[in-house]
């Protein structure tokens, strides 16, 4: 997919020198094993210690991304847990969850980074058209079942809590017809499109959107990385031999992760922190941006009822 490129604008903004001390904080990433997501631990261990969940689906990676994390930064040995998280099972996300609360006394910065774009065509176990209910269905249930324990205590101590939802300028994809909310559970002949990444990524703004608005002792605010050289679109390449031929010059040509992950680092972490507006939409790096409909409040609102009664009775 292509992303649209960002010139001028926007805050200078250097992990190393601009994270500020984040020690006795505690971060939960998810997608921390590869691309994006493991850039911003690396970050955040090396500049800023702080007690690190690195939540993956595959245990075994989680294991071998913290080894390699270790290697390059011997001092997070300590700091960093790995977390079983598969974001298409509720019961997975539900253990998850139980885990974190049984072993955390607090939240501060709660990263929801995992994604899938154009992946085989698929549903969640509950049902939900893989990627819709992948990056929104599962993230949002994950942010139900840490807000009260968690997330909401800690904001109540005056600390600086902050969730930041990676989205995409795929966001501006589904332009008239936004979320097909009656479809995302029955029609899955498109499962695998662009379109479907589109509205889940719609769903990542709008639910940030509204989130901020409903709990304003949080700082939520939903972010696009740039077009970043990882994994993400690994799925849809191989699937197509033109493609797989093909990309690897325009691979090239992309943001280096070290980069990309600044967009996120710096909503997680930005000072002083009222230049981070909860709520917002940031491209790289820190600048307010998105569609007119991703500003839209009650369709924000609408999503964020639709989520409820989606996820209503389930608790850890
Ligand atoms: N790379 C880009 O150009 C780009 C552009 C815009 C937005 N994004 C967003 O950035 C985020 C990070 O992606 P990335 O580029 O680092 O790609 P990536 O493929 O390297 O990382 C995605 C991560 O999500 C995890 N994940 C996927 N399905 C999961 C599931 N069911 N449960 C738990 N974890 C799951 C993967 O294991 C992986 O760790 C995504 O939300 C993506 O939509 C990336």
């Amino acid at each position: 997919m292509v992303e649209i490129p960002f010139f001028g604008g926007g805050v200078s903004f250097n992990p190393t020198t601009d994270i500020p001390s984040l020690a006795g904080k505690v971060i939960l990433v998810t997608g921390g094993n590869s691309g994006l997501g493991k850039q911003a631990i690396l970050d955040l261990v090396k500049h800023s210690p702080a007690r690190i969940w690195l939540a993956a689906r595959n245990a075994e990676n989680a294991r071998n991304t913290v080894a390699e994390i270790t290697s390059r930064c011997p001092d997070a040995a300590p700091l960093i847990k790995t977390l079983d998280l598969d974001l298409t099972s509720f019961e997975s996300i539900k253990a998850a969850a139980g885990r974190v609360v049984a072993e955390s006394d607090r939240l501060d910065i709660l990263m929801l980074n995992a994604g899938i774009m154009m992946a085989p065509a698929g549903q969640t176990k509950e049902g939900y058209e893989i990627q819709f209910g992948t990056n929104h269905v599962g993230h949002a249930f994950l942010t139900k079942l840490l807000l009260e324990p968690l997330l909401l205590p800690t904001a109540s101590r005056q600390e600086d809590v902050r969730v930041v939802v990676v989205s995409s300028e795929g966001h501006r994809l589904p332009t008239m017809t936004g979320i097909p909310y009656d479809k995302v559970k029955t029609d899955m002949k498109d499962s695998y499109s662009v379109t479907r990444y589109g509205q889940s990524k719609l769903a990542n703004v709008w639910f940030a959107r509204e989130m901020a608005r409903r709990y304003p002792q949080i700082k939520t605010v939903s972010v696009h990385p740039g077009a970043v050289n990882t994994n993400l679109a690994t799925p849809f390449r191989e699937s197509n031999w033109f493609l797989n031929t093909f990309s690897a010059p325009v691979m090239m040509l992309m943001t280096p992760v070290e980069i990309g992950v600044k967009n996120q680092l710096w909503a997680a972490t930005g000072q002083p922190k009222e230049s981070v507006v909860s709520g917002e939409y940031y491209v790289p790096v820190g600048k307010a941006g998105g569609s007119a409909l991703s500003k839209d409040d009650k369709l924000a609102a609408e999503l964020w009822e639709w989520t409820e009664k989606e996820l209503e009775g389930q608790s850890i």
